[in-house]
Parts: structure tokens; sequence; C-alpha cells
């Protein structure tokens, strides 16, 4: 079989080089899965794009890595890609206002969405890493209006997967020390396999909704409700506001929706990087899981970042928001419709898709000034919804 050619922008940046193992590695599309991967990147990057491809030729990668291209030919990137990995954007400089950058990534995104409508395999799947990831979904469907909006996602497990470990982390602790304080044996440790129900609705931003209202862990056998192991609702979020209370957008000190939303921050400070390892993890999980033969179909509902149009969870409709999906064999996937909205997380969630709608008009307005100064006529052309 023809090896699956897998594009990779941003080919020479942080999360590219802890990405490149896990697929070369056969951990992203299945063992048994040839991939050629095409690693881009800008100009003044090619120096540093050379030395990745060097050391991805020193690893001996033999499993499932047919071959490697590096260029910034962006047209040879694309040519025939199957699978497109969004990593390459301009980050926030020192005193940049948030409507300039997301005027910039508008402007790669639009290329990006042309490469795709015009060069890449009309069923390319495409998870958009780079931010703002779900407005620049966004832009990518209009510019690639032949590609199902269905096969356009942007990255939120890396919210979801924080959660996960922060609850498995606390509820671990609890169990420990409640059978060490009645003396009977080490129960034994909770990992992720153990967790359901956790979601993160809305924007890849600090109005994010870490929900974890209907988690349920495996406990001795069954599934009981997340208060009965960590019954600390302030902590969770789950009395009778979400913490924050009224103050929308805002985590209460200390909570555990306050901690998922500063994590990516508190890495930062800590390692004086951004989390490159924890995010090519989370590419890892959320494209093996949707395209893997041996996850897809098999996989418990995760959050992706997808379209609201036609979502069942009465979100508005005309942006991507992250939202609690199951993919199903074959690369595809559904809303999963088991989750319902409590009215704190409905609350919430209505500020986040608010700022969503905020971004997608600031994009919208920034290109077609570029437009107008580079004198084309505004290719804008909104599309019906699925
Ligand atoms: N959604 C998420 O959960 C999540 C998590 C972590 C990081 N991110 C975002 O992912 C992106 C990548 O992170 P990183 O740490 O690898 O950044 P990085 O700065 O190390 O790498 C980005 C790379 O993109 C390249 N690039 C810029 N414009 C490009 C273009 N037009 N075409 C191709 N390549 C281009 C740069 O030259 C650079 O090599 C950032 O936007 C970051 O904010 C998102």
């Amino acid at each position: 079989m023809a090896p699956l050619r897998v594009v990779i922008t941003g080919g020479a940046g942080q999360i590219a080089y802890s990405l490149i193992p896990l697929i070369a590695r056969g951990l992203v599309f299945g063992p048994d899965v040839k991939v050629h991967l095409r690693l881009l990147d800008i100009p003044p990057a090619a120096n540093a794009l050379a030395g990745v491809a060097m050391e991805v030729q020193d690893s001996l990668f033999s499993t499932a890595l047919e071959g490697v291209l590096a260029t910034t030919n962006d047209v040879e990137a694309f040519t025939g890609a199957q699978v497109a990995i969004l990593l390459g954007g301009f980050p926030r400089r020192p005193g940049m206002e948030r409507w300039d950058l997301i005027g910039k990534n508008a402007g790669i995104m639009k290329r990006m969405g042309e490469l795709l409508e015009t060069y890449a395999s009309p069923n390319c799947k495409v998870v958009v890493v780079a931010n703002p990831a779900q407005t620049n979904c966004y832009i990518l469907s209009i510019y690639a209006p032949s590609l199902p909006r269905k096969n356009i996602t942007s990255l939120s497990r890396l919210d979801h997967d924080r959660m996960i470990g922060m609850l498995l982390h606390e509820a671990n602790s609890r169990l420990m020390s409640a059978s060490a304080g009645n003396g009977s044996e080490c129960v034994r440790k909770l990992t992720a396999a153990d967790v359901r129900g956790a979601c993160i609705w809305g924007n890849h931003s600090n109005s994010q909704v870490p929900d974890v209202s209907a988690v349920e862990f495996f406990v001795d056998g069954r599934w009981v409700p997340i208060e009965s192991v960590i019954p600390d609702r302030t902590w969770l979020g789950l009395s009778n506001s979400l913490p924050g209370g009224g103050n929308l957008g805002v985590g209460t000190e200390g909570s555990l929706v306050e901690a998922v939303r500063k994590r990516g921050a508190a890495v930062l400070a800590a390692r004086k990087l951004s989390s490159a390892m924890s995010a090519a993890n989370a590419i890892a999980e959320h494209l093996s899981d949707w395209l893997s033969p041996e996850k897809s179909g098999h996989s418990p509902a995760v959050s992706m970042g997808v379209t609201t149009d036609g979502n069942p969870f009465g979100v508005s409709e005309g942006v991507f928001s992250s939202l609690p999906v199951r993919c199903t064999l074959g690369g595809d996937w559904n809303y999963d419709e088991g989750f319902s909205l409590t009215d704190d997380v409905r609350r919430h969630l209505e500020a986040s898709v608010v700022e969503l709608e905020d971004e997608k008009a600031t994009a919208l307005k920034m290109l077609e000034k570029a437009e107008a100064a580079a004198g084309s006529a505004p290719g804008l052309v909104p599309r019906p919804s699925l």
C-alpha cells in the first residue's frame, strides 16, 4: 500500500521535534501504516529544518517511516497530503495586540486553506494546533471550501488530558490515604482508562470550560460518581456555580478549572519553554483515536475542536469549538449525545463562544483589510452548514 502522506507545518518548531518520533515509531497511525512525512517551515527556519531532517535520518526509524521530505516549498509539502498537522504560526511578541496576532495567523491559515483546497487529497484530515486554533479552523474552512468541514479539527486534547491528569492525581492520593487509614492493602492506582465523562467545552483559551459534572471513576470493579472519590465540590466546581460564580471566565483560586486553564502558563513559567512534549502527545492521541485502525471506533468520548454546525448541545452555530465527540471507524466522528450541559457549564460556555465569535469577526476583518490593501477582491464565501 502507498504510504500515508502526512504534512507537518512548523516542522522546525518545538512541538514537531517531540511529535516526529511518535509518528515515526508507528504510535500515531498504527504500526502497520507506512508514513511519508513532509516537514514544512518558512525560509528563515530552513537551517533548523535541515537539522531536524538530519536527526530523523540518524534515528534509524524503520518501523513506520517510509521517507521524509524537509522543505520550505509549501506546494511541494501539501501535494497529495492525506493528513495535515498545522503547527506553523506567528508567535505572540511582546507588545503585540491580540487582534494583530489573530490577523497574522488568519493570513497564514488563508494560505493553508488554499493549499489544502488545491493540492491536498480531497479527503485530507486536518488538525490545527497553531493558535488561535479554533478560529484558524474557521478560516481554513472558508479557503478550503471543498474539504468536508468534519475533516477540519483543532486540538483541545491537551486541555482534556491536563484535566484528567489532575483528577487522577487527586483521586489516587485520596484513595491511597483512605486505604492507609483503614489499614487495608494498597488499592490499585487509577489510570486514564479508569476515568470517563470528562469534557472541555469552548475556546482553547482562558475562557475554556473544563467540565467534570459527568465524570466517573472505575474503582473496585465498578463505575462510581466523581464525588464519591473527590467530595470537594468547590475544588471540582460542582457547587451551585462553576468556580468563579457570577464572574464569568474567571476560576476560583486553587480550583481545578483555574488550574487547567493556567497549566500552559505554569509549564512556561517553570520550563521557560512551552509545553511541547505534552502537546505532541495530545496530538498523537487526537490523531490515533480519530484515524488509526487499531483505536478509532474503540475510544471513549474525547474533546475535539470541531464545527458547531448541527451540534446537538445547543451551542451557537458558525464557529469551531471544543465539544465531546466519539471517533468512529474509518476516520469519522460524531458528537457524543450522551453529554448534556448543566446550567453553569452552559452559562460559561456561552461566554467562551462569544469570544470565539469575536475572534472570527476580527480575523475576517483583518483578512478583508489585507485583501483590499493587496488590491484583490475579497474572496470570503460563507459556506452552508453541514
Ligand atoms: N492547541 C493547543 O493545545 C496548543 C498547545 C501548545 C501549543 N500550541 C500552539 O502551537 C503552535 C506551535 O507551537 P511550537 O511550540 O511548536 O512553536 P514554535 O515557535 O517552536 O514553532 C512554530 C514553527 O512554525 C514555523 N512557521 C511560522 N509560520 C509558518 C508558516 N507560514 N508555514 C510553516 N511554518 C511556519 C516557525 O518558523 C516555527 O518553526 C503555536 O501557535 C502554539 O501557540 C497550541
